[in-house]
């Protein structure tokens, strides 16, 4: 499975972190940056760019990483087709992918240890649509408004 990822100077680490786990794990790693520390950067550029790999590439997934994840959060669901969950605890990743069917996860590299890290975004990746149809129907009407139906 291909995944993007891209971080802020805030979770620098976490992000080298993930992208050598997750490459010996066997996904296909696509690193949207930042390529290098830099303690002044700004997330949106990065966090926009990993979003509009994702929406390019439906059956892609994302993971978009600052020092707390909203506003990459944020930033990721600016791009059309993007649901981005924020997800601090495994639970919550789980949740993102059954209900919501988020394709892109965010976390803040300044709430929990790289191995957390780690888990939570295991757990997403690992974790299919649940495909009910009330969580289908819901995931619709947002859609609807984004396309400007509703
Ligand atoms: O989490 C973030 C945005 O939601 C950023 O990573 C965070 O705001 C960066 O903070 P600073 O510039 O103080 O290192």
């Amino acid at each position: 499975m291909r995944i993007h990822i891209a971080t802020d100077h805030a979770a620098f680490e976490l992000k080298q972190y993930l992208v050598e786990r997750l490459t010996e794990d066997g996904f296909d790693i696509v690193d949207h940056g930042a390529s290098v520390y830099d303690a002044a950067d700004d997330y949106p550029p990065l966090m926009i760019a990993c979003g509009e790999a994702v929406a390019a590439e439906p059956g892609t997934l994302g993971i978009v990483l600052g020092g707390s994840g909203n506003g990459e959060q944020i930033a990721a669901n600016k791009v059309r087709g993007i649901r981005a969950a924020l997800a601090y605890n495994v639970e919550l990743a789980e949740l993102a992918r059954q209900h919501n069917d988020a394709n892109v996860v965010a976390l803040g590299g300044r709430m929990q240890t790289l191995e957390e890290g780690y888990d939570i975004v295991r757990t997403f990746l690992d974790t299919p649509f649940s495909e009910e149809e009330r969580h289908a129907r819901r995931i619709a009407m947002v859609e609807a408004y984004e396309a400007g139906r509703s």
